[in-house]
């Protein structure tokens, strides 16, 4: 095993527990991938992301075969399809946590544009964030729902189930999901007032400021 491997796994054991303690996945819920040269690192499936042991981190090959460690986690596809097509992805996180997920599950969230720019740091962090239709944990379809999108978004929304986050490395994935779940409670917290959003031309300096996704 590479240097470069131990160290990703050493990280995702030590921010995965750090998302666990602070209840942005609660039970099983969740799973978080990095990309290595050679393939993927996955979390297992059915751990608590509280208690991985680096070791026991699975890793897939550019193939998609198991190559080290326990089974990986069931969603699979979705860190592949992301992959796939966002070449400046390094990392995947997806959660279970509450406020997004409340979002997920609300008939008028606009599967188009589900986070409105509300603050700088969502649409510097996350960008526009779009929500995928209904399918069942692990089903392959989510796969190529995210395809289906060419690596248009870092983020999406898995309707009634949660959000998944990508990042150019896992530490920007990670803060990148715990931005887009703080906006997510802003959002639900706001609704029936009249909130201001940041005007187009807001978004636009941030962009130039600070780059897209
Ligand atoms: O969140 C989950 C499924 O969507 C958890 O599944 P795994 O335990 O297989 O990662
Ligand atoms: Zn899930």
């Amino acid at each position: 095993m590479t240097d470069n491997e131990r160290a990703a796994r050493d990280q995702m054991v030590d921010l995965c527990r750090s998302l666990f303690e602070r209840g942005f996945s609660v039970g099983t819920a969740g799973n978080v991938s990095v990309r290595l040269p050679d393939g993927m690192l996955m979390t297992p499936t059915n751990v608590r992301l509280g208690d991985l042991q680096a070791d026991r981190i699975a890793k897939i090959d550019q193939e998609g075969q198991h190559v080290r460690g326990d089974k990986p986690t069931k969603e699979v596809f979705l860190h592949q399809a992301f992959y796939a097509t966002r070449p400046q992805a390094g990392a995947v996180v997806h959660l279970h946590s509450t406020w997004a997920t409340a979002l997920s599950c609300l008939t008028d969230t606009d599967p188009d544009d589900c986070i409105p720019p509300l603050t700088p740091y969502v649409v510097m962090r996350v960008g526009r964030v779009v929500m995928l239709p209904y399918v069942r944990p692990g089903d392959p379809r989510t796969g190529d729902m995210i395809r289906a999108l060419n690596g248009e978004h870092a983020a999406v929304l898995l309707a009634n189930h949660g959000p998944v986050v990508s990042g150019k490395d896992l530490m920007s994935a990670v803060a990148a999901a715990e931005e887009l779940e703080e906006t997510a409670k802003l959002l639900v917290a706001l609704r029936g007032m009249n909130m201001r959003l940041l005007s187009p031309a807001a978004v636009d300096e941030l962009k130039t400021s600070f780059g897209t996704l």
